[in-house]
């Protein structure tokens, strides 16, 4: 493997999801004081500003390049934080994107959960074990949803936000596993190298989020 070029202690790189975290997270950032813009569209993945280089990643990706120091710091949902298992330090909790990881079911479903559909299948596991239901965990990509209304699986464990696509689908939220915000996460050795970068931009963001 060819080591990484010395990166420029005063240069952050950023990781930051494609999808709908990326606009409210270039204008937090940008409220926060760093010279970011949308990126056009295009098929560019790295996104130069000055001082700043944009990673333009998959959610599930964030975690992974900031816990291991490829990324100084990034933006990610908490629910992608924890099914990550990654202990990334988590200094803001930026208050967007909100949502709750669920467990659901057809309305009205009150037979044994024997197979759970999900893309959260840590966080699932953890919570089926915890009640001890030894349900077996089928790991779905999208749409999940559908799991159930299909018969492919008894139960789905995914995101509700304003629950539309539950009330749109005959669908009704069993019990809530946990509530999720966007969170900034920070590379905690480039906490100590980019001080001097991250720790204005952590106060300012906890600034403009009121905490
Ligand atoms: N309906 C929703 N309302 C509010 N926030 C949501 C909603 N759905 C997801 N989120 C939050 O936004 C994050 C990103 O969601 P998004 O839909 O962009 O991801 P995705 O396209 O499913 O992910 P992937 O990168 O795997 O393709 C989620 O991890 C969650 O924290
Ligand atoms: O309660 P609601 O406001 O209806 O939001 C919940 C829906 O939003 C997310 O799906 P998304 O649109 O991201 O599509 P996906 O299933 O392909 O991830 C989530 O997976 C739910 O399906």
């Amino acid at each position: 493997m060819t080591p990484a070029p010395t990166r420029d202690p005063g240069h952050l790189t950023l990781a930051l999801p494609k999808g709908r975290i990326l606009e409210d997270a270039i204008a937090l950032l940008s409220q926060a004081g760093l010279p970011l813009t949308m990126p056009e569209k295009s098929r560019a993945l790295r996104h130069e500003f000055p001082g700043v280089t944009v990673l333009e990643l998959r959610n599930q990706d964030v975690p992974v390049y900031v816990d291991l120091g490829v990324a100084d710091a990034g933006i990610v949902g908490k629910d992608v934080l924890i099914e990550s298992g990654r202990t990334v330090y988590e200094p803001v909790d930026l208050k967007f994107a909100g949502c709750r990881l669920s467990l659901i079911r057809e309305v009205g479903a009150d037979g044994d959960i024997a197979r759970v559909g999900t893309k959260y299948p840590r966080a699932a596991r953890a919570y089926l074990n915890a009640r001890g239901i030894p349900a077996e965990i089928v790991k779905l990509s999208g749409n999940i949803e559908l799991a159930c209304l299909t018969g492919l699986a008894d139960a789905v464990v995914d995101l509700v936000q304003t629950g539309s696509t539950l009330r749109a689908n005959n669908l009704e939220e069993v019990d809530v596993l946990f509530h999720s915000t966007a969170r900034l996460v920070v590379n905690r050795a480039a906490l100590k190298t980019r001080r001097e970068r991250l720790r204005p931009l952590i106060e300012r963001l906890r600034e403009l989020t009121s905490q």
